[in-house]
C-alpha cells in the first residue's frame, strides 16, 4: 500500500431534528439538546429540575405544533438538506475521500456514525460542523461529542477539527448568490437575522470583562475572533459588501431568544421597529444557518410573516439556506482539501 495516500474520511455535523412531529419525538429531543451542559450551561441539578420539570413538558407539545407544519414527505427539512450536502461533497470530492454525516442531537447519531467509520480504518478524520460562527453550543458541543467517542477507541486516526469558517470567501459567496436571485432595491430594509444565544455564553469567551465591553460589532481581532457576536457581524459586513448593501440598509438581530438576557438586538423587537417606521418589505438572510429548518422555514418564514403584518408591514422574504448550492459545496471541498 502506498502509505504517502491517507485513508481519508470527512465527518459533517449538524445540530439534529425529531425523529417524527409527534409529541414524544419532539420531547426526546429537547430531552437529549437542552440537557446538554454546553447549551444549558447551569449547575445540573439546576438544569435537570429546570429542563426536564418545566421547558420540557411544556415545550414540546408547542414545537411539537410547529414541526408538524414544518415536515414534508421527505422528513425535517434540516436532514435532508444536510443528507443532499453530503452526497453532493462527495460527489465533488469522487471516491478518495469518504463523506460521512451526524447530528449532534437524535439521529443519525455522533456515536453510530463514528463506529462505522472506526470500521473503515482511516488514517485520518475531519470532523466538520457545519456552523459557519464558533459556538460552545453547536460546534464546542459536536466537538465534544467527538472527542468523548473517539477517546474510547484503541486506534486513534489522525483527527482535524474544523472550528468555525465565517470568513470562508466561498461561504460569503454562496450566500451572495442567493441574495442576488432578489432585487434588494424593490426591499425597505434588509436583516441579517442569526440563532440566539445566551449573552453569558457569549461572554465566556472571554478571560476578563463582558462582550458589551468592546467593539465586537466592528471588528473581529485575536481577543473576539471566537466571540458568536463579533463573527456574526464580521459575516454581516462581508455578505453586505459582496452585494453593496449601504450600512443603513441593513440590520443584524438575534433570533430564537428563549428569555430577555440573550444576544441583542432582538428579531422580533427589529421587525417591529422597522414596521414604526413604515417598511413594508423585509428581505431576512439567515448566515448561521447552512441548511432551511425550524428556524428559517417556520420562525422567519412564518412568525415573523405574522408580527410583520400585525404591525403594518407586508412581506418578509425569506433567502433561502445554503442547502445544496453547489458554491457552498464548492466551500466544503476547499476546506476539506486544505486539510488532506
Ligand atoms: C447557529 C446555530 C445554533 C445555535 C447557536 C443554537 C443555540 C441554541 N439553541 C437553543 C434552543 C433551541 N434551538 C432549537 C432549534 C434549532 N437550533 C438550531 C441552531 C442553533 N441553535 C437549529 C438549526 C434548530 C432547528 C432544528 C430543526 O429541527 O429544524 C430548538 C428546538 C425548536 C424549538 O422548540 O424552538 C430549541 C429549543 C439554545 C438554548 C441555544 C443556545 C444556548
Ligand atoms: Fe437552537
Ligand atoms: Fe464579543
Amino acid at each position: 500500500m502506498n502509505m504517502k495516500n491517507k485513508k481519508t474520511g470527512v465527518l459533517l455535523i449538524n445540530l439534529g431534528t425529531p425523529d417524527s412531529p409527534k409529541v414524544s419525538d419532539v420531547r426526546s429531543y429537547l430531552f437529549q439538546f437542552l440537557n446538554d451542559p454546553r447549551v444549558i450551561d447551569i449547575p445540573v441539578v439546576l438544569r435537570k429540575v429546570l429542563v426536564n420539570g418545566i421547558i420540557v413538558p411544556f415545550r414540546a407539545p408547542k414545537s411539537a405544533e410547529e414541526y408538524k407544519k414544518l415536515w414534508t414527505d421527505k422528513g425535517s427539512p434540516l436532514l435532508y438538506y444536510s443528507e443532499q450536502t453530503k452526497e453532493k461533497l462527495q460527489e465533488s470530492l469522487g471516491n478518495d475521500i469518504t463523506v460521512e454525516l451526524a447530528m449532534r442531537y437524535k439521529n443519525p447519531s455522533i456515536p453510530d456514525v463514528l463506529e462505522k467509520m472506526r470500521k473503515e480504518n482511516y488514517d485520518k478524520i475531519i470532523i466538520l460542523p457545519l456552523f459557519p460562527q464558533y459556538a460552545s453550543a453547536t460546534n464546542g458541543s459536536a466537538i465534544e461529542e467527538v472527542f468523548r467517542v473517539i477517546s474510547k477507541w484503541w486506534v486513534i486516526p489522525e483527527l482535524e477539527f474544523v472550528g468555525q469558517f465565517y470568513d470562508h470567501p466561498l461561504y460569503i459567496q454562496a450566500y451572495a448568490e442567493l441574495g442576488r436571485q432578489f432585487k434588494i432595491e424593490d426591499y425597505d430594509h434588509v436583516i441579517f437575522s442569526y440563532h440566539g444565544l445566551p449573552t453569558r455564553q457569549v461572554d465566556k469567551v472571554y478571560d476578563n470583562g463582558l462582550c458589551e465591553d468592546r467593539d465586537c460589532e466592528k471588528e473581529v481581532n485575536e481577543e473576539n475572533k471566537f466571540c458568536y457576536k463579533a463573527t456574526s457581524y464580521a459575516t454581516t459586513r462581508a455578505i453586505a459588501e459582496a452585494l453593496n448593501i449601504p450600512e443603513e440598509k441593513y440590520t443584524v438581530a438575534f433570533q430564537s431568544r428563549l428569555d430577555n438576557k440573550w444576544l441583542e438586538p432582538f428579531a422580533d423587537k427589529t421587525i417591529i421597529e422597522q414596521a414604526q417606521k413604515g417598511a413594508k418589505k423585509l428581505l431576512f438572510f439567515s448566515p448561521a444557518f447552512t441548511a432551511d429548518c425550524l428556524e428559517t422555514i417556520i420562525e422567519i418564514g412564518e412568525g415573523y410573516q405574522e408580527l410583520f403584518e400585525e404591525h403594518g408591514g407586508e412581506k418578509v422574504q425569506l433567502v433561502p439556506s445554503l442547502n445544496d448550492h453547489p458554491t457552498w459545496i464548492e466551500c466544503l471541498k476547499d476546506i476539506v482539501k486544505n486539510r488532506v
